[in-house]
């Protein structure tokens, strides 16, 4: 057993009560060195006379946040499933569940995955109040792996066990009581004596001594359990259809419901084994690791600075995304002065927080009281008095230069020295925004994306000038925020937006090549992105994309590609989503229909473009379709990592997951371009670049990759000292 902080100890009181305490901060990770240790204490305990019965708990106020998950990274680049050790029957089953002395779990601050499965091997479970419960292993991408797939059905019914499995929906152990999942409550300074009281009593035959695996009392008929599961597979099917572990789970649980529990455990095993080596589970799993990466910026979080009290904001522009901005930041518990040019558009940026907040209540995700105490920390402003003690501003109007430059020139006189001056600009160069002050330290990039109090990237964009404190303070409001931060260089459009400009110019590209629109959107959406890039475009506005137009045009050069068809769909009285008419049709309430009436525009654009060769439509694949958009995207991330506007290939993941919805279970952007191969997106470029002209050409990264081999998300040894670094 280690000796450092990865341990497992075991203290036999006077009572007879074995305390068995898993111990690995920062939240008790099931790694093997504590897997062996568990056993060994379990042998122990079982062997010595003085012992009675077991307390399992954890240490530092949470009982366990599962297996480690640095494990199946191990397994990813092994191929070794023997790795995992065995704890499902060995230690789950036989040494806790069938042992000769009781177990009771003492659970505090988080039970989930592997650590909830402990828990319900255990004979009961005494918690506190507030714990979450949760076996989120399908968001992995694989399923419980420690008997949960059988024990949690037993204990809280099958369509509750079917919800939390498939949706990964942690309960409070409250919720938890009210189901008969836990036992008792009570508050932490009296777990582990009411815990040591009633393994005791269990001991003693005062209280029931319950196997959860042989429970059926909750599981229902037969036909009912059926039901239920048919009902989880069509709902799976609609939600999860490129993912192998919801349809998986419902089989290894139904194997429990018709053969036992015992059954159920060795196929959830054999299972469990197939699915961790699977694509699905790589790509998660790496996403897992990704997402907790972004925070950690060299230069800023390495160097003991200390983030400083971000207490009050002001909020310039009440439009869609500065109230969006303003929800986010007073759900935070953040004071906001919200700026606006005249009493109308205060009043509605005004009524546009108090819709959003009111629409987190409907959905369930804030509570009233809470709401009340966001909106009693909103004040309105038609002036800069209010500026004088906030820490930061956040410009939210429109993307107007000399505006924005007039506004940054004002704040930089009235706000203190200390504040943080952001923009919310999507597209215009800080350095540009900054120009008219002496504050360029202090000038940073808030980039949210809307709409801003529901999406959870953001993007924080620095300059050569922008201070480490700037940054830090920035990626502590987003924390606190409850966004995920992603640092990115200053350049025209930034980390995602100019990655993904060449999707919608692809798009707009094939259709002039005579591929129906509607095609593109359904095997764009069937690839696993939330809707195709003309159904985003309709929900975006056109307004975004001819701001952009220019603006993208002087920046990209060659490979950008000049459409006008947007230019053309605004010329037919479309507007996309806003004015019911674009692409689709849209009705109140109702889902968008193709609007078979657009045809006469893409025609228009196919006579203008002459693209087709020799006047005819070509003929495509769905993959050709899929490649010749997305590779354009990976080629345009190419040129974003050799610039450094990431610091690193796993950010850009990060932030076309959560920026773009690129389907989380490929792994993002640039993990899914490394299972494709460098060598064949260049050779697909290079072809299509003869044939098509410069949009499609590689890049220089791209070209180096696919000829040295080294994948692309691999750093580059020349990172560093790069001349083109935009960090
Ligand atoms: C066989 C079994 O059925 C299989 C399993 O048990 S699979 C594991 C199931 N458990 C999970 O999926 C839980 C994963 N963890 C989480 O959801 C969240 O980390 C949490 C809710 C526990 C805590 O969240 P939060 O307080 O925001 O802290 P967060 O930044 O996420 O995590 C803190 C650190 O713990 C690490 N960590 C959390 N859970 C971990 C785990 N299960 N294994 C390894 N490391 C873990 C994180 O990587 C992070 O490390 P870092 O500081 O070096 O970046």
């Amino acid at each position: 057993m280690a000796a450092g902080p990865i341990r497992v100890t075991m203290e036999v009181g006077a009572d007879g009560v074995a305390l068995i305490t898993i111990a690995n901060p920062p939240v008790n990770a099931l790694h093997p060195i504590i897997i062996a240790g568990l056993k060994d204490k379990y042998a122990e305990a079982m062997r010595r006379d003085d012992v009675k019965a077991i307390v399992l708990t954890g240490a530092g106020g949470k009982f366990c946040g599962g297996f480690d998950i640095n494990v199946f990274t191990k397994v990813h680049q092994t191929g070794d499933v023997s790795l995992m050790p065995d704890v499902s029957v060995e230690l789950v089953s036989n040494m806790m569940e069938e042992g000769k002395k009781p177990s009771v779990a003492a659970i505090q601050g988080l039970a989930l995955g592997g650590g909830l499965e402990l828990a319900m091997g255990c004979h009961a479970r005494i918690s506190t109040p507030e714990t979450q419960l949760g076996l989120p292993e399908l968001t992995l991408g694989i399923i419980p792996g420690f008997g949960g797939t059988q024990r949690l059905p037993r204990l809280v019914g099958l369509p509750k066990a079917i919800e939390m499995m498939l949706q990964s929906k942690f309960i409070n152990a409250k919720e938890g009581k009210e189901r008969g999942f836990i036992d008792a409550l009570c508050s932490p300074d009296e777990l582990i004596r009411i815990s040591r009281l009633w393994a005791l009593e269990i001991a003693n035959c005062r209280k029931p001594w319950i196997k959860s695996l042989g429970r059926t009392d909750r599981l229902g008929s037969l036909s009912e359990a059926r039901a239920v599961l048919n009902a989880a597979r069509q709902q799976a099917k609609k939600v999860a259809p490129n993912m192998p572990q919801h349809q998986a789970c419902l089989d290894v649980i139904e194997e429990g419901v018709l053969y036992g529990g015992h059954a159920g455990v060795l196929k959830e095993a054999k299972v469990f084994k197939e699915l961790v080596v699977a694509p699905t589970s790589r790509a998660l799993v790496h996403v897992f690791f990704a997402q907790r990466s972004t925070t950690k910026v060299p230069g800023v979080t390495d160097i003991q600075l200390k983030p400083k009290q971000i207490r009050k904001v002001a909020v310039i522009g009440g439009g869609l995304m500065g109230s969006g901005i303003a929800t986010a930041l007073l759900i935070g518990n953040i004071s906001v002065v919200l700026k606006e040019v005249n009493p109308q558009f205060l009043q509605r940026g005004e009524k546009m927080i108090a819709g959003n907040l009111e629409g987190l209540v409907k959905r369930g995700s804030l509570s009233k009281d809470k709401k009340n105490k966001a909106m009693s920390l909103l004040k309105g402003a038609l002036d800069y008095s209010d500026f004088k003690d906030v820490d930061m501003v956040i410009e939210a109007v429109i993307e107007k230069v000399p505006l924005k430059q007039s506004i940054f020139a004002d704040i930089e006189k009235i706000c203190p020295k200390h504040c943080i001056l952001a923009t919310n600009t999507s597209t215009i160069d800080l350095n540009v925004v900054g120009e008219k002050t002496n504050s360029q330290d202090r000038i940073i990039g808030a980039h949210f994306f809307s709409p801003a109090h529901i999406m959870p990237l953001l993007e924080i964009v620095r300059t050569e000038k922008t201070s480490p404190q700037a940054i830090l303070d920035l990626i502590t409001v987003g924390k606190i925020i409850k966004k995920v931060p992603v640092v990115v260089g200053n350049c025209t459009g930034f980390a995602v937006n100019r990655t993904f400009f060449p999707y919608t110019q692809g798009s707009h590209l094939l259709v002039s090549l005579g591929i129906d629109v509607f095609r593109i959107d359904r095997v764009i959406s069937s690839f696993g992105m939330p809707m195709g890039p003309f159904q985003l475009q309709d929900l975006a506005g056109y307004g975004v994309a001819l701001a952009v137009k220019d603006i993208y045009a002087d920046a990209f050069g060659e490979r950008n590609l000049d459409s006008d068809l947007v230019d053309l769909m605004v010329k037919d009285g479309r507007q996309g989503k806003m004015n019911g008419k674009g692409y689709y049709s849209y009705e109140k309430g109702g889902k968008p229909k193709p609007d078979p009436s657009v045809q006469h525009v893409i025609e228009e654009y196919r006579k203008r473009a002459k693209t087709m060769p020799g006047g005819k439509p070509v003929t495509l694949t769905d993959q050709d379709i899929l490649e010749m958009i997305f590779f354009p995207v990976v080629n345009e991330a190419c040129r974003v990592m050799d610039e450094n506007v990431v610091i690193r290939a796993s950010d850009l993941d990060i932030a076309s997951v959560l920026g773009m919805g690129f389907p989380k279970y490929r792994g993002g952007l640039v993990f899914w371009a490394d299972t494709v191969g460098a060598p064949y997106i260049y050779s697909k470029l290079s072809k299509w670049a003869e044939t098509y002209g410069p949009f499609f050409k590689p890049s220089s990264y791209l070209e180096q990759r696919a000829k040295s081999g080294v994948p692309l998300s691999a750093p580059s040894t020349s990172q560093q000292g790069s001349a083109r670094s935009r960090m």
